[in-house]
């Protein structure tokens, strides 16, 4: 595909300065058209609907995130206050229209909206809705994402208890929906097993509804993964709003995603069997030319061309039979894509049945699922069009074709692009077009494996090969001749054709051990390309000239180096790859990769760092102890899961929270060559108190849904007015001493009276209150204030939701700063009963904003990264 794609590949094109004159784009590609009118996807009938659709605008549309109970309370807002308000809005003699709730989305949590801009500007109730939509995005109670994009989870019929794998994940909007559905359920069936455990009547082996036998946690696990660095990123930041225990970020190239171990089982006399994961369900949502994103990409307009299609066939293939690998027996995976080409889709889908078997994996028919979805059918027959725009019927009249006038302008096309010979019913497979119910073009299949597989490797005498350096060099010169070379937009197309430095070759050995753990081969062992180097299959359209500037500086000239290394590590190129799990020999152990994880930490391949360890605390680790006192937390709550981020296993600034199985699975995999960039809640966080009766961890708003069950009454405190709440959202560190206490209503007394340290705020609206809302939150007891630790955005967003007020927020402490311009006069205070000089108030103050100010900026600047990364990265256009 053009320069303008991403280096792993996203989806579409486009982004950045352009984007900005989308407008002015002429939204008109001569192939794009041709390659469909005459293939006849779209029904004649249709087609003047579709390409009409196609060429406006996309309607935005957005979905209501968390657990159902809080996404419901998020909606409501917008059902009960904005649409009325929306609905009554007349512009050009008509009724304007409110967003409405996508038929067929589950508890109308999705909404899409075609207002235009013009009518959004100019009318009061549109601004205050946005101000609605900006703030909930912010703090993660609204994704935006496309309508479209959010079939795949759908189908995927994920449940509490799964195991599942996103293996290209990134941004997240598709992984957040899993995630949510792995916790669904979970905050009832915790409340009510805690229940248990007070009334008495619990058992002493954890207990919960199926999925959620965790004490009413769930025991399921996402594994989100994307082999882009900085887009894995994107996803951590993405997922961290969900606060989910039970989720793993991997950095992995899909096609040679490793097997994951598991802990072995003991076995008495016999040395420890190795077991390997399999999941439940695996979504691939693969990196597609996008050409189902027209509405939003103009990169798909200006850019289109048959290649790019080829060029993405062999990645998505290789993606897809690897997820059937990965998958249990009864399993699903699902594959989706934001592209109509049945190359990208049908023909993978073939492709990878023919690889896996057909007798081994089924596709299932979802007609009856999503009632209310409109759909068409898979296509049977289709053609192929070479980089030329020559259309084939048959691979036959391609190798024809390569008898008579060579490879010159075919691509790299494949047998397996062809519908297949075998009757498969491919019409199972659902396409999405863009008038059907005005949304983006969209292709899903979900298939179930039947039996275990063992597939067949590729075979590259299907395959149009890759040009010979020779031949572009030719070819190159032919452009530059004719003047239609282009300046050389990645640097990365040159990986194929120059030796690997030491980076390249450390993480070829890392390849080639996850490659001998999965019984899959390196790239570097194949006559095949990476999608980390797909770009160099462009270069048979793109290379400008022979001679080029890497990043480091250094020149290459084309021609003068040797294509590849020689294969690190070398299984044959004919043998079968399975997903059997390896015997527990010597050759199966990822040895190259354990050493290599063994040398003194380094930086990776294009600097990215190495992650800290994630270190388990030992359940007897005394620093626990406090926490658990203090906060009288349940002897019941796991104590084996709490990890640190530091070799030492020290509990040092941040205690994480994992489930047992995300536990498990690190521990086993621990320098097994598995790059994990991401697992763990925060939980405790380190507050420098100096006093010994305060305990020195606070709980962490991520961590408090989890563990708020489990706490006891000594640090806790009952909220039952609206008006209280308004009072601690809009001010920070209210005073609490005097008699200032008594302006905070209900809660007065209590905060009066709790000792200095982390409490536990229990939000539960009295009956005649006119919010439901049931929120717990943490809340800093200081010396003479109180202070909710929340975000400033999230105190923002819930003034806005629950009282509709965009009050600026105050900071009391720093209005007080401000106010005092003479020292207050030092005053002496028993702590613990010794008479020690106490701190001025001012200093009191000072220290006190400093620690909980650090806190909180630090989780406000995690948003701000994520913010810009988004902004940075959005050039992919995918599908969210
Ligand atoms: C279509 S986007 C995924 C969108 C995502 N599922 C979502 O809903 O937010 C494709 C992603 O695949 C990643 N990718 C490309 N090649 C890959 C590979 N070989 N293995 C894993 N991820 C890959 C890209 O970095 C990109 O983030």
């Amino acid at each position: 595909m053009g320069g303008k794609r991403g280096k792993k590949g996203g989806r579409g094109g486009g982004g950045g300065r352009e984007r900005q004159n989308w407008q002015q784009v002429a939204r008109e590609n001569a192939k794009f058209e041709n390659y469909y009118n005459e293939q006849g996807f779209i029904p004649e009938e249709e087609r003047e609907a579709f390409w009409e659709a196609i060429r406006r605008d996309l309607p935005n549309s957005f979905r209501f995130t968390g657990s159902r109970g809080h996404a419901l309370a998020v909606q409501e807002k917008l059902k009960d206050f904005y649409v009325p308000e929306i609905t009554s809005i007349k512009y050009e003699g008509n009724f304007v229209e409110p967003p409405r709730p996508v038929p067929w989305y589950p508890d109308q949590l999705a909404w899409s909206m075609t207002t235009p801009k013009q009518v959004v500007r100019r009318f009061a109730p549109f601004a205050s809705f946005q101000k609605f939509l900006v703030a909930e995005t912010e703090v993660g109670n609204i994704s935006r994402q496309e309508v479209v994009s959010m079939i795949p989870p759908l189908l995927l019929d994920v449940k509490p208890g799964m195991t599942v794998l996103d293996m290209c994940a990134a941004p997240g909007s598709k992984s957040a929906q899993l995630m949510e559905m792995i916790h669904s359920g979970e905050e009832e069936s915790m409340a009510q097993v805690s229940e248990k455990v007070a009334d008495g009547t619990a058992s002493a082996e954890p207990m919960g509804p199926e999925g959620l036998s965790d004490d009413g946690r769930t025991t399921g696990l996402l594994i989100a993964n994307d082999a882009d660095y900085k887009r894995a990123h994107m996803l951590i930041h993405q997922m961290k709003r969900l606060s989910s225990p039970n989720l793993i970020v991997t950095n992995h190239d899909a096609t040679m995603f490793p097997s994951i171990r598991l802990p072995s089982e003991p076995s008495i006399g016999k040395p420890p069997k190795n077991r390997y994961l399999k999941f439940d369900r695996i979504l691939a949502d693969v990196p597609c030319t996008g050409d189902g994103t027209a509405r939003k990409n103009w990169g798909v307009w200006k850019d289109w061309n048959a290649n790019n299609a080829l060029g993405l066939y062999a990645t998505q293939v290789r993606i897809l039979v690897r997820a059937l690998q990965m998958l249990k027996v009864g399993g699903r995976v699902v594959y989706s894509t934001c592209s109509m080409n049945p190359i990208e889709n049908e023909a993978v889908i073939a492709s990878a049945l023919e690889r896996c078997g057909s007798a081994n994996v089924k596709i299932l028919d979802c007609s009856n699922e999503l009632p209310g979805l409109k759909r068409a059918s898979g296509l049977r027959t289709w053609k192929v069009m070479d980089r030329e725009g020559r259309m084939y019927d048959t691979w036959k009249e391609v190798e024809e074709r390569k008898e008579r006038e060579g490879i010159n302008g075919l691509g790299r096309v494949a047998e397996g692009m062809f519908p297949p010979s075998e009757d498969l019913p491919l019409e199972r497979c659902i396409r999405i077009y863009p008038h059907m119910q005005d949304t983006g073009g969209f292709f899903i299949t979900v298939l179930e494996k039947l039996s275990e597989i063992r597939a067949k490797p590729e075979d590259s005498s299907k395959v149009i090969p890759k040009a010979s350096i020779a031949a572009l060099t030719e070819e190159l010169d032919f452009k530059q001749k004719n003047g239609d070379g282009q300046p050389l937009a990645k640097i990365d197309a040159l990986d194929d054709l120059v030796a690997p430095g030491q980076d390249a070759q450390v993480e070829a050995e890392k390849n080639a051990s996850v490659a001998q753990a999965t019984h899959q081969l390196p790239y570097s062992a194949t006559d095949q390309t990476s999608p980390a180097k797909r770009d160099a299959e462009s270069l048979e359209d793109e290379l400008p000239a022979k001679r080029t500037k890497l990043e480091d500086g250094s020149e290459v000239v084309l021609g003068d180096r040797p294509v590849h290394a020689p294969a690190p590590v070398a299984e044959s190129d004919n043998a079968e790859t399975t997903d059997a799990t390896p015997a527990p020999t010597e050759s199966a152990q990822p040895a190259p990769a354990e050493a290599q994880a063994q040398q003194p930490p380094q930086k990776r391949k294009n600097g990215q760092p190495i992650e800290e360890p994630f270190k388990y605390l030992d359940v007897n680790q005394e620093e626990l102890d406090p926490i658990y006192e203090f906060y009288e937390i349940s002897k019941r709550f796991p104590r084996d899961r709490f990890m640190v981020r530091n070799a030492e296993a020290i509990p040092a600034r941040t205690i994480y929270y994992t489930s047992s199985l995300a536990r498990d699975i690190l521990s086993a995999n621990e320098k097994q060559g598995m790059k994990f960039v991401h697992c763990g809640v925060k939980m405790f966080v380190r507050q420098d108190v100096q006093r010994p009766d305060v305990c020195r961890w606070r709980i962490q708003t991520d961590g408090l849904r989890i563990l708020q069950p489990w706490l006891g009454p000594a640090r806790a405190i009952t909220l039952t007015k609206k008006e209280t709440l308004r009072r601690l959202l809009v001010e920070m560190f209210p005073k609490v001493d005097g008699n200032s206490w008594t302006e905070l209503g209900e809660i007065g007394e209590r905060v009066r009276d709790i000792p200095m340290g982390c409490s536990i705020l229990h939000i539960r609206p009295d009956a005649g209150e006119s919010f439901h809302e049931r929120i717990t939150l943490p809340l800093w007891r200081s010396l003479h204030s109180v202070n909710l630790m929340l975000p400033k955005e999230d105190r923002r967003a819930m003034l806005q939701r629950l009282f509709n007020d965009d009050t600026p927020l105050v900071n009391t402490t720093q209005k007080r700063q401000a106010q005092s311009s003479t020292p207050v006069t030092p005053a002496t205070e028993a702590v613990n009963g010794e008479e020690t000089p106490a701190e001025t108030e001012e200093d009191a103050i000072k220290r006190e904003n400093l620690a909980l100010g650090e806190d909180e900026q630090e989780q406000m600047d995690t948003r701000e990264t994520y913010t810009k990364a988004g902004d940075e990265e959005d050039r992919f256009n995918t599908t969210v």
